[in-house]
Protein backbone atom coordinates (compact mmCIF):
# COMPACT_ATOMS: atom_id res chain seq x y z
CA UNK A 1 0.00 0.00 0.00
CA UNK A 2 1.00 3.38 -0.43
CA UNK A 3 -0.41 7.20 -0.39
CA UNK A 4 -1.60 8.06 -3.34
CA UNK A 5 -2.92 12.26 -4.03
CA UNK A 6 -3.89 14.22 -7.07
CA UNK A 7 -2.54 16.92 -6.03
CA UNK A 8 0.85 17.95 -5.46
CA UNK A 9 1.78 16.16 -2.29
CA UNK A 10 3.80 17.99 0.78
CA UNK A 11 6.89 16.42 1.41
CA UNK A 12 7.69 15.57 4.60
CA UNK A 13 10.09 14.62 7.16
CA UNK A 14 9.70 12.80 10.67
CA UNK A 15 12.34 13.38 13.28
CA UNK A 16 12.13 10.80 15.84
CA UNK A 17 10.17 8.41 13.89
CA UNK A 18 10.85 5.55 15.64
CA UNK A 19 9.32 6.95 18.92
CA UNK A 20 5.47 6.59 19.89
CA UNK A 21 4.88 10.20 18.55
CA UNK A 22 6.12 9.07 15.36
CA UNK A 23 4.62 5.49 15.16
CA UNK A 24 1.37 7.88 15.44
CA UNK A 25 2.41 10.52 12.96
CA UNK A 26 2.90 7.98 10.62
CA UNK A 27 -0.25 6.20 10.95
CA UNK A 28 -1.85 9.47 10.42
CA UNK A 29 0.27 10.57 7.31
CA UNK A 30 -0.49 7.45 5.41
CA UNK A 31 -4.00 8.65 5.27
CA UNK A 32 -3.41 12.21 4.27
CA UNK A 33 -4.47 12.89 1.02
CA UNK A 34 -2.07 15.62 1.01
CA UNK A 35 1.46 14.45 1.94
CA UNK A 36 4.00 12.20 1.02
CA UNK A 37 6.25 11.04 3.56
CA UNK A 38 10.13 11.58 1.77
CA UNK A 39 12.34 11.20 5.09
CA UNK A 40 12.02 9.00 8.67
CA UNK A 41 14.95 9.51 11.28
CA UNK A 42 15.96 7.24 14.50
CA UNK A 43 18.55 7.68 16.62
CA UNK A 44 19.92 3.54 17.89
CA UNK A 45 16.81 2.80 15.48
CA UNK A 46 18.81 4.47 12.25
CA UNK A 47 19.63 2.20 9.26
CA UNK A 48 16.21 0.00 10.10
CA UNK A 49 13.41 -0.34 7.95
CA UNK A 50 9.91 1.11 9.68
CA UNK A 51 9.25 -2.57 9.63
CA UNK A 52 11.30 -3.68 12.11
CA UNK A 53 10.72 -0.99 14.67
CA UNK A 54 6.95 -0.82 14.20
CA UNK A 55 5.69 -4.16 12.78
CA UNK A 56 2.12 -2.63 12.61
CA UNK A 57 3.55 -0.52 9.72
CA UNK A 58 4.92 -3.17 7.69
CA UNK A 59 1.87 -3.70 4.96
CA UNK A 60 3.00 0.41 3.96
CA UNK A 61 5.75 1.73 2.04
CA UNK A 62 8.20 4.31 3.94
CA UNK A 63 11.35 5.34 3.54
CA UNK A 64 14.10 3.60 5.93
CA UNK A 65 14.83 5.03 9.36
CA UNK A 66 18.14 7.47 8.48
CA UNK A 67 19.97 9.43 11.44
CA UNK A 68 18.90 13.45 10.70
CA UNK A 69 22.42 14.17 9.33
CA UNK A 70 21.65 11.93 6.33
CA UNK A 71 18.54 13.35 5.36
CA UNK A 72 18.05 14.92 2.13
CA UNK A 73 16.78 18.02 2.63
CA UNK A 74 16.13 18.98 -1.13
CA UNK A 75 13.55 16.29 -0.75
CA UNK A 76 11.40 17.87 2.25
CA UNK A 77 8.86 20.66 2.92
CA UNK A 78 7.92 20.41 5.77
CA UNK A 79 9.19 18.30 9.66
CA UNK A 80 7.49 16.96 12.25
CA UNK A 81 9.97 16.99 15.23
CA UNK A 82 9.48 14.02 17.60
CA UNK A 83 12.60 14.37 19.64
CA UNK A 84 13.39 14.30 23.27
CA UNK A 85 12.98 18.04 24.63
CA UNK A 86 16.68 19.37 24.88
CA UNK A 87 17.85 17.90 21.84
CA UNK A 88 15.31 19.72 19.63
CA UNK A 89 16.63 23.64 20.20
CA UNK A 90 20.06 22.81 18.16
CA UNK A 91 18.51 20.10 15.70
CA UNK A 92 15.50 22.83 14.75
CA UNK A 93 18.25 25.70 14.33
CA UNK A 94 19.62 23.80 11.70
CA UNK A 95 17.77 23.28 9.14
CA UNK A 96 17.21 24.74 6.23
CA UNK A 97 15.51 27.88 5.69
CA UNK A 98 12.89 26.48 3.08
CA UNK A 99 11.80 23.73 5.87
CA UNK A 100 8.76 24.42 7.87
CA UNK A 101 8.20 22.59 11.07
CA UNK A 102 6.24 21.44 13.69
CA UNK A 103 7.75 20.44 16.80
CA UNK A 104 6.42 18.11 19.05
CA UNK A 105 9.09 18.75 21.96
CA UNK A 106 9.02 21.45 24.71
CA UNK A 107 12.17 23.25 23.58
CA UNK A 108 9.92 26.30 21.87
CA UNK A 109 6.98 26.08 23.96
CA UNK A 110 7.94 28.63 26.70
CA UNK A 111 8.24 32.23 25.23
CA UNK A 112 10.47 33.11 28.27
CA UNK A 113 13.90 31.93 27.78
CA UNK A 114 14.56 32.31 31.41
CA UNK A 115 11.68 30.71 32.68
CA UNK A 116 13.12 28.11 30.29
CA UNK A 117 16.31 27.54 31.47
CA UNK A 118 14.87 27.84 35.17
CA UNK A 119 12.52 24.71 34.39
CA UNK A 120 14.35 22.69 32.04
CA UNK A 121 18.31 23.28 33.58
CA UNK A 122 19.87 24.53 30.84
CA UNK A 123 19.94 27.70 28.59
CA UNK A 124 18.09 28.06 25.75
CA UNK A 125 20.03 27.28 23.29
CA UNK A 126 17.94 29.01 19.88
CA UNK A 127 17.46 32.30 21.17
CA UNK A 128 16.48 34.17 17.84
CA UNK A 129 14.30 31.16 16.73
CA UNK A 130 12.18 31.42 20.00
CA UNK A 131 11.38 34.84 19.09
CA UNK A 132 9.70 33.51 15.79
CA UNK A 133 7.68 30.63 17.57
CA UNK A 134 3.88 30.00 17.41
CA UNK A 135 2.90 28.26 20.72
CA UNK A 136 0.23 26.22 18.69
CA UNK A 137 -3.19 25.34 20.59
CA UNK A 138 -4.90 25.04 17.29
CA UNK A 139 -8.30 26.14 18.19
CA UNK A 140 -6.84 29.20 19.88
CA UNK A 141 -4.03 30.06 17.30
CA UNK A 142 -5.38 29.51 14.56
CA UNK A 143 -4.13 32.80 12.42
CA UNK A 144 -0.54 32.78 13.94
CA UNK A 145 -0.15 28.95 13.08
CA UNK A 146 -1.65 29.70 9.84
CA UNK A 147 1.73 32.11 8.54
CA UNK A 148 4.30 30.44 10.84
CA UNK A 149 7.49 29.04 9.71
CA UNK A 150 7.96 27.18 13.45
CA UNK A 151 5.14 26.19 15.60
CA UNK A 152 5.56 25.00 18.82
CA UNK A 153 2.78 21.83 19.58
CA UNK A 154 1.86 22.13 23.38
CA UNK A 155 2.15 19.53 25.69
CA UNK A 156 -0.33 16.97 26.55
CA UNK A 157 -1.53 18.47 29.96
CA UNK A 158 -1.03 21.85 28.98
CA UNK A 159 -3.61 21.21 25.79
CA UNK A 160 -5.75 19.06 28.25
CA UNK A 161 -5.87 21.81 30.94
CA UNK A 162 -6.06 24.53 28.62
CA UNK A 163 -8.90 24.03 26.70
CA UNK A 164 -11.76 24.32 29.13
CA UNK A 165 -10.10 27.04 31.11
CA UNK A 166 -9.22 29.56 28.25
CA UNK A 167 -12.19 30.14 27.25
CA UNK A 168 -13.80 31.00 30.81
CA UNK A 169 -11.13 33.09 31.78
CA UNK A 170 -11.44 35.10 28.77
CA UNK A 171 -14.50 36.06 29.72
CA UNK A 172 -13.99 36.56 33.12
CA UNK A 173 -16.31 34.11 34.45
CA UNK A 174 -13.26 32.17 37.05
CA UNK A 175 -10.68 33.52 39.32
CA UNK A 176 -7.21 32.90 37.67
CA UNK A 177 -5.92 32.70 41.29
CA UNK A 178 -7.75 29.38 42.17
CA UNK A 179 -6.82 27.21 39.86
CA UNK A 180 -6.18 23.17 40.86
CA UNK A 181 -5.63 20.66 37.99
CA UNK A 182 -5.64 16.71 38.74
CA UNK A 183 -4.54 15.27 36.17
CA UNK A 184 -4.05 11.53 34.86
CA UNK A 185 -1.54 10.23 31.79
CA UNK A 186 -1.24 6.91 29.88
CA UNK A 187 2.36 5.67 29.88
CA UNK A 188 2.51 6.24 26.34
CA UNK A 189 2.92 9.89 27.40
CA UNK A 190 6.77 8.52 28.64
CA UNK A 191 8.09 7.73 26.08
CA UNK A 192 9.09 4.16 23.99
CA UNK A 193 12.41 4.70 25.62
CA UNK A 194 13.41 1.95 28.21
CA UNK A 195 12.78 3.87 31.54
CA UNK A 196 12.45 2.10 35.15
CA UNK A 197 9.66 4.47 35.51
CA UNK A 198 7.98 2.80 33.00
CA UNK A 199 8.45 -0.68 33.26
CA UNK A 200 5.49 -2.90 33.95
CA UNK A 201 6.12 -3.31 37.75
CA UNK A 202 6.27 0.05 38.13
CA UNK A 203 2.83 1.17 36.39
CA UNK A 204 0.76 -1.70 36.69
CA UNK A 205 -2.19 -2.24 39.14
CA UNK A 206 -1.27 0.91 41.05
CA UNK A 207 -1.26 4.54 40.14
CA UNK A 208 1.13 7.13 41.66
CA UNK A 209 0.94 11.36 42.01
CA UNK A 210 4.59 12.59 40.26
CA UNK A 211 5.72 16.00 39.80
CA UNK A 212 4.61 17.38 42.37
CA UNK A 213 4.30 21.09 42.74
CA UNK A 214 7.24 20.97 40.53
CA UNK A 215 6.28 19.12 37.32
CA UNK A 216 7.58 21.40 34.03
CA UNK A 217 3.89 21.51 32.31
CA UNK A 218 2.95 23.89 35.30
CA UNK A 219 4.82 26.66 33.89
CA UNK A 220 3.49 25.96 30.07
CA UNK A 221 0.16 26.11 31.38
CA UNK A 222 0.49 28.89 33.25
CA UNK A 223 1.86 30.93 30.41
CA UNK A 224 -1.36 30.14 28.30
CA UNK A 225 -3.38 31.00 31.53
CA UNK A 226 -1.63 34.26 31.55
CA UNK A 227 -2.61 35.38 28.00
CA UNK A 228 -6.07 34.33 28.07
CA UNK A 229 -6.08 36.57 31.81
CA UNK A 230 -4.11 39.05 30.63
CA UNK A 231 -1.33 38.47 33.45
CA UNK A 232 1.87 37.26 33.47
CA UNK A 233 1.71 36.18 37.47
CA UNK A 234 -0.87 33.44 37.58
CA UNK A 235 0.12 30.26 39.30
CA UNK A 236 -1.80 27.05 39.51
CA UNK A 237 -1.62 23.98 41.83
CA UNK A 238 -0.95 20.96 39.29
CA UNK A 239 -0.23 17.29 40.22
CA UNK A 240 0.25 14.80 37.41
CA UNK A 241 -0.82 11.15 37.98
CA UNK A 242 0.44 8.13 35.64
CA UNK A 243 -2.20 5.38 35.30
CA UNK A 244 -1.62 1.73 34.01
CA UNK A 245 -3.17 2.27 30.35
CA UNK A 246 -1.60 3.17 27.29
CA UNK A 247 -3.32 6.30 26.17
CA UNK A 248 -5.29 8.57 27.52
CA UNK A 249 -5.13 11.74 29.42
CA UNK A 250 -7.84 13.48 32.04
CA UNK A 251 -7.84 17.01 33.27
CA UNK A 252 -10.27 17.24 35.97
CA UNK A 253 -10.05 21.21 37.24
CA UNK A 254 -11.46 23.12 40.25
CA UNK A 255 -12.36 26.74 39.85
CA UNK A 256 -13.80 29.33 41.86
CA UNK A 257 -16.44 31.35 40.16
CA UNK A 258 -16.39 34.81 39.94
CA UNK A 259 -19.30 36.88 42.02
CA UNK A 260 -22.64 36.68 40.47
CA UNK A 261 -21.60 33.90 37.75
CA UNK A 262 -23.32 30.38 38.01
CA UNK A 263 -22.31 26.95 36.33
CA UNK A 264 -24.75 27.79 33.50
CA UNK A 265 -22.55 30.66 32.29
CA UNK A 266 -19.38 28.86 32.32
CA UNK A 267 -21.13 25.98 29.95
CA UNK A 268 -22.23 29.39 27.47
CA UNK A 269 -19.26 30.33 27.34
CA UNK A 270 -17.39 27.36 26.49
CA UNK A 271 -20.16 26.10 23.83
CA UNK A 272 -19.71 29.53 22.50
CA UNK A 273 -15.81 29.17 21.91
CA UNK A 274 -16.05 25.42 20.60
CA UNK A 275 -19.41 26.16 18.43
CA UNK A 276 -18.58 24.41 14.80
CA UNK A 277 -15.02 23.38 16.03
CA UNK A 278 -14.51 19.69 14.74
CA UNK A 279 -12.29 18.29 17.55
CA UNK A 280 -13.55 20.20 20.71
CA UNK A 281 -16.95 19.06 22.17
CA UNK A 282 -18.31 20.36 25.05
CA UNK A 283 -21.18 17.07 25.98
CA UNK A 284 -24.79 17.46 27.52
CA UNK A 285 -24.92 18.25 30.89
CA UNK A 286 -24.43 15.27 33.46
CA UNK A 287 -22.27 13.47 31.17
CA UNK A 288 -18.90 12.84 32.33
CA UNK A 289 -15.99 12.39 29.64
CA UNK A 290 -14.02 9.29 29.95
CA UNK A 291 -10.70 8.49 28.13
CA UNK A 292 -11.94 5.93 26.14
CA UNK A 293 -14.38 8.21 24.57
CA UNK A 294 -11.58 9.92 22.55
CA UNK A 295 -9.03 6.55 22.39
CA UNK A 296 -7.17 7.27 18.73
CA UNK A 297 -8.59 10.17 17.95
CA UNK A 298 -8.16 13.99 17.97
CA UNK A 299 -11.27 14.71 20.04
CA UNK A 300 -10.95 16.50 23.17
CA UNK A 301 -14.19 16.38 25.40
CA UNK A 302 -14.78 18.52 28.03
CA UNK A 303 -17.72 19.23 30.40
CA UNK A 304 -18.34 21.59 33.50
CA UNK A 305 -20.06 20.60 36.72
CA UNK A 306 -21.60 22.40 39.48
CA UNK A 307 -19.22 21.71 42.75
CA UNK A 308 -21.21 21.26 46.20
CA UNK A 309 -18.92 23.86 47.52
CA UNK A 310 -21.49 27.15 46.60
CA UNK A 311 -19.61 29.62 44.26
CA UNK A 312 -17.18 26.84 42.59
CA UNK A 313 -17.27 24.46 39.60
CA UNK A 314 -15.72 21.05 38.44
CA UNK A 315 -14.07 20.86 34.79
CA UNK A 316 -13.08 17.09 33.22
CA UNK A 317 -11.57 16.81 30.22
CA UNK A 318 -10.42 14.48 27.87
CA UNK A 319 -7.97 13.68 25.20
CA UNK A 320 -5.66 10.77 23.92
CA UNK A 321 -2.07 11.49 25.05
CA UNK A 322 -0.87 10.69 21.59
CA UNK A 323 -3.42 12.16 19.17
CA UNK A 324 -4.50 16.15 20.53
CA UNK A 325 -1.65 15.89 22.97
CA UNK A 326 0.83 15.33 20.37
CA UNK A 327 0.72 13.54 16.67
CA UNK A 328 -3.11 15.06 16.33
CA UNK A 329 -2.51 18.26 17.11
CA UNK A 330 0.53 18.47 14.85
CA UNK A 331 -1.18 16.96 12.39
CA UNK A 332 -4.28 19.57 12.75
CA UNK A 333 -1.63 22.31 12.83
CA UNK A 334 0.26 21.22 10.02
CA UNK A 335 -3.32 21.54 7.99
CA UNK A 336 -3.33 25.24 9.01
CA UNK A 337 0.01 25.83 8.21
CA UNK A 338 -0.83 24.46 4.54
CA UNK A 339 -4.22 25.96 4.10
CA UNK A 340 -5.75 22.54 4.24
CA UNK A 341 -8.94 21.50 5.75
CA UNK A 342 -8.15 21.14 9.30
CA UNK A 343 -9.51 17.48 9.37
CA UNK A 344 -7.66 15.76 6.68
CA UNK A 345 -6.00 12.76 8.12
CA UNK A 346 -7.80 13.50 11.20
CA UNK A 347 -11.06 11.87 10.20
CA UNK A 348 -10.74 8.73 12.88
CA UNK A 349 -13.68 7.56 15.04
CA UNK A 350 -12.30 7.01 18.17
CA UNK A 351 -11.84 2.99 18.96
CA UNK A 352 -14.62 2.10 22.00
CA UNK A 353 -14.72 0.34 24.26
N1 LIG B 1 4.41 10.63 24.16
C1 LIG B 1 3.54 11.62 24.31
O1 LIG B 1 2.37 11.39 24.65
C2 LIG B 1 3.97 13.02 24.07
C3 LIG B 1 5.26 13.35 23.71
N2 LIG B 1 5.60 14.67 23.49
C4 LIG B 1 6.96 15.03 23.14
O2 LIG B 1 7.25 14.60 21.81
C5 LIG B 1 8.62 14.23 21.70
C6 LIG B 1 8.70 12.77 21.24
O3 LIG B 1 8.04 11.97 22.19
P1 LIG B 1 7.92 10.39 22.06
O4 LIG B 1 7.68 10.04 20.66
O5 LIG B 1 6.97 9.97 23.09
O6 LIG B 1 9.42 9.96 22.48
P2 LIG B 1 10.15 8.55 22.23
O7 LIG B 1 11.13 8.41 23.32
O8 LIG B 1 9.15 7.48 22.03
O9 LIG B 1 10.92 8.79 20.83
C7 LIG B 1 12.02 9.67 20.75
C8 LIG B 1 12.57 9.65 19.33
O10 LIG B 1 13.69 10.52 19.26
C9 LIG B 1 14.85 9.78 18.80
N3 LIG B 1 16.01 10.31 19.52
C10 LIG B 1 16.30 10.13 20.82
N4 LIG B 1 17.44 10.80 21.14
C11 LIG B 1 17.87 11.38 19.99
C12 LIG B 1 18.97 12.20 19.66
N5 LIG B 1 19.88 12.55 20.57
N6 LIG B 1 19.11 12.62 18.38
C13 LIG B 1 18.21 12.27 17.44
N7 LIG B 1 17.12 11.50 17.70
C14 LIG B 1 16.96 11.07 18.95
C15 LIG B 1 14.54 8.34 19.14
O11 LIG B 1 15.28 7.48 18.28
P3 LIG B 1 15.71 5.96 18.70
O12 LIG B 1 14.60 5.42 19.55
O13 LIG B 1 15.85 5.29 17.37
O14 LIG B 1 16.98 6.08 19.44
C16 LIG B 1 13.04 8.28 18.86
O15 LIG B 1 12.80 8.19 17.48
C17 LIG B 1 9.24 14.43 23.09
O16 LIG B 1 9.84 15.71 23.16
C18 LIG B 1 8.02 14.36 24.00
O17 LIG B 1 8.22 14.99 25.22
C19 LIG B 1 4.66 15.65 23.53
C20 LIG B 1 3.37 15.37 23.87
C21 LIG B 1 2.93 14.05 24.23
C1 LIG C 1 3.43 10.21 31.41
C2 LIG C 1 4.58 11.15 31.20
O1 LIG C 1 5.70 10.90 31.60
N1 LIG C 1 4.29 12.28 30.55
C3 LIG C 1 5.29 13.29 30.25
C4 LIG C 1 4.65 14.42 29.50
C5 LIG C 1 4.53 14.19 28.03
C6 LIG C 1 4.62 15.47 27.27
O2 LIG C 1 3.73 16.10 26.77
O3 LIG C 1 5.83 15.95 27.37
P1 LIG C 1 6.62 17.10 26.67
O4 LIG C 1 6.38 18.36 27.39
O5 LIG C 1 8.03 16.68 26.80
O6 LIG C 1 6.22 17.18 25.27
C7 LIG C 1 5.90 13.86 31.54
O7 LIG C 1 5.24 13.91 32.56
O8 LIG C 1 7.01 14.39 31.41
Amino acid sequence: MSTASAFTPVRVAILGASGYTGAELMRLLLRHPRVRITALTGERAAGKPVADVFPHLAPYDLPALTKIADVNWDDVDFVFCGLPHGTTQEVIAGLPAHVRVCDLSADFRLFNVDTYAEWYGHAHKAVDLQETAVYGLSEVAREQVATARLVANPGCYPTASLLPLLPLLKDGLISADDIIIDAKSGVSGAGRDAKQGSLYCEVAEGMHAYGIASHRHAPEIEQGLGWAAGRGDIRIAFTPHLIPMNRGMMATTYVRLKDGVDVASLRTSLEKAYAGEAFVKVLAPGVGPQTRHVAGSNLSLINVFADRIPGRAILVSVIDNLMKGASGQAVQNFNIMNGFDETLGLDVVPVFP
